[in-house]
């Protein structure tokens, strides 16, 4: 529940007793000159309030159709969305109004006006009076406020970006909807804006949904990932579930030795080794690779075949599985069962 904001006005409440986000069964196809195209394939999640939530794919995958969906800037083909009580579907202005979204980086933003400008310009269009002090606040904390009165175009990437996460937040809604927040940023400023992000998500207790596909963003950020492919939802589990559900399947590898062609292909296709590098020449060779895909007895099948391979087997060790490793293995397994 938010409450009365700042400046004495009422903002959209949220109802707890029901997820603010509802998505039900939600298709969306495109009619185009090679056929039709499904975007979204019968999607269904819900998001509770004051969390926050990543929403992964590789491109194509749905996820901006879902967003724009969402957010009632196009009409599913069938299937509803829910925001905060209210249809999506059926009333996207209604909707809206609980919703700020910060789209195709900071392109929505006003370049000839400077920061603060366009900090009024967004918390007018969303209804709301542009209270000077809550502007000066928000300035302050995305790191702008020596900015405020320059134009937007002779901002730096980031700080342009950061300008667009302004004024997504001024309007003060319980969801924020971020695509691709951090896309083509330098690494600090990805990692100033995560701390902004993650700073939003738990002091103020907003819902944000966040495509990315920076793994670090929804591994910095997210409580929760819905991992969407060819429109469909492969995966919603916590960040922490989907860690530990691959925690055991990543060993770093090390042999001594001549390796033939055919081993590390089977090494490759079985147990996915993968970032290989080899040291030295002639007899003294030393081959590491990442096991990607090892799990129970399957490490010992991969020792087997080192053990016939004529190598010498000099260490072994654990790695920590990355979102991005998890990510490409679910993926890669959907992918294998399709082509069954
Ligand atoms: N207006 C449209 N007309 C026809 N096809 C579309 C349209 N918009 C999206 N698509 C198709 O729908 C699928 C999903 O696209 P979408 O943009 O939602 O994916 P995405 O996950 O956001 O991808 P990316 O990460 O590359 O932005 C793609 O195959 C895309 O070509």
């Amino acid at each position: 529940m938010l409450g009365q904001r700042s400046d004495g006005t009422e903002a959209v409440a949220s109802d707890r007793s029901e997820p603010i986000l509802t998505v039900d069964s939600l298709r969306k196809t495109y009619e185009t000159d090679a056929g039709t195209t499904t975007a979204v394939d019968d999607i269904s999640f819900t998001v509770e309030t004051g969390s926050v939530v990543g929403l992964l794919g590789p491109n194509g995958a749905g996820k901006t159709t879902t967003i724009k969906l969402l957010l009632g800037l196009i009409r599913p083909t069938s299937g509803t969305a829910r925001i905060n009580g209210v249809s999506a579907t059926e009333s996207p202005t209604g909707a809206s109004q609980s919703v700020a979204a910060m789209l195709e980086g900071a392109r929505n933003i006003y370049w000839r006006l400077t920061v603060r400008e366009n900090i009024r310009f967004f918390a007018r269009i969303g209804g709301q009076p542009a209270d000077p002090n809550r502007i000066d606040r928000l300035l302050e904390q995305v790191g702008l406020a020596d900015r405020a009165d320059d134009p937007v175009n002779e901002l730096s990437r980031g700080q342009k970006q950061k300008a667009s996460l302004a004024c997504t937040l001024v309007r003060e809604t319980p969801i924020v909807v971020l695509d691709e927040p951090t896309l083509g940023l330098d690494v600090e400023s990805s990692f100033e804006l995560r701390r902004e992000l993650r700073r939003l998500a738990t002091q103020e207790g907003r819902t944000v949904l966040v495509s990315s596909h920076d793994m670090q963003v929804i591994e910095a950020l997210c409580d929760r990932v819905i991992i969407l492919n060819e429109g469909t939802v492969l995966a919603d589990e916590s960040v922490d579930t989907l860690l530990d559900l691959f925690q055991t399947r990543v060993v770093r590898v090390t042999v001594d030795g001549q390796l033939s062609n055919g081993v590390r292909t089977e090494l490759e296709e079985r147990f996915g080794a993968t970032a290989w590098t080899t040291r030295g020449d002639g007899e003294t060779v030393t081959h590491q690779f990442d096991a990607t895909h090892v799990q129970g007895n399957e490490f010992y099948e991969l020792m087997a075949v080192l053990r016939t391979s004529g190598t010498t087997f000099v260490s072994v060790e654990s790695l920590e599985p990355d979102l991005e490793s998890v990510f490409l293995r679910i993926i890669e397994t959907e992918r294998v069962a399709s082509d069954d």
